[in-house]
């Protein structure tokens, strides 16, 4: 098989199966090509976070192949700041400062210590946190917290960032709000960037390319291309279709209802 031009990630035949002997992904294909913004959309337990961690050097396949650059992802983290990860949990440290929760990384990694506040508070400036860097965690909504966890990710200057769930504890508003900021920063600072998510809106507003899971177990059921441009109109009408395609692969995938 022949290298795919700038694939940057690439799962071949991936099987998980656990120690419990649950089967979380079976079979999983799907190549990721530079400054894609995937989407890995399915019903609770699907895989979705297994597939996402093992990009990240977090537990090997059972059997298959993933590749993070053309190498062994648990290499591409040990050797280089090239991919960063942002959880659900913003995991931000009480004790510390905003500047100083983004710093953390930085220090740990030994980076330059001139540069790296200045690296800090750039990626604060991009999530539009500038004027909290002496705040405390406690003193921020969640949003804003989730804004400082993806700064703490964004300083590290990944070229791929992997996002599990990170909007889903916030209320609508501010996810909204987020998804917009999200987009620019992709598009500014061209990165790709692999996302879970179960929400079928947030998954068309984002993705140039929507990965449907089925619970059968952790298989890719489809393979969604969103052709909309940037900024996209929630409103619009193709939009809704996009919706309409991805719920009804979703509902397929989940077993309720075969594709019209
Ligand atoms: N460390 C583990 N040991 C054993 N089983 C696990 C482990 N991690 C996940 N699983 C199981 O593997 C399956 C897939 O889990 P995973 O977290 O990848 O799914 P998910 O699609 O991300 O789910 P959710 O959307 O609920 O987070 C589930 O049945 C889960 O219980």
């Amino acid at each position: 098989m022949g290298v795919i031009e700038n694939e940057i990630v690439l799962f071949q035949g991936v099987d998980k199966i656990y120690n419990t002997g649950t089967v979380a992904l079976n079979q999983l294909n799907l190549s990721v090509k530079e400054g894609e913004f995937i989407s890995f959309l399915g019903p609770s337990g699907c895989g979705k976070s297994t597939a996402l961690r093992m990009v990240a050097g977090l537990g090997e396949a059972t059997k298959g192949k993933i590749e993070v650059f053309g190498k062994n992802p648990k290499d591409v983290i040990k050797t280089s700041n090239d991919v960063a990860f942002v959880f659900q949990d913003a995991n931000l440290l009480p004790w510390r400062t905003v500047l100083d929760n983004v710093l953390l990384p930085l220090e740990l990694r030994g980076s330059d210590k001139n540069s790296r506040k200045e690296t800090a508070i750039k990626a604060l400036e991009m999530v539009g946190l500038k004027d909290h860097l002496k705040s405390y965690p406690r003193q921020l909504s969640g949003g804003m917290k989730m804004r400082v966890s993806i700064a703490r990710a964004l300083a590290a200057k990944p070229k791929l960032l992997l996002m599990d769930e990170p909007f889903a504890a916030l209320d609508e508003m501010t996810r909204q709000t987020l998804q917009m900021d999200l987009l620019n920063i992709w598009e500014k600072e061209n990165m790709s960037v692999l996302f879970v998510t179960h929400n079928v809106y947030e998954a068309v507003y984002l993705s140039t390319r929507i990965a449907v899971m089925s619970a059968r177990p952790g298989r890719l059921s489809n393979l969604i291309d969103v052709e909309l441009p940037y900024p996209r109109e929630r409103t619009n009408s193709k939009f809704t279709e996009y919706v309409d395609i991805a719920s009804q692969s979703l509902e397929h995938s989940m077993g309720r209802k075969e594709l019209g």
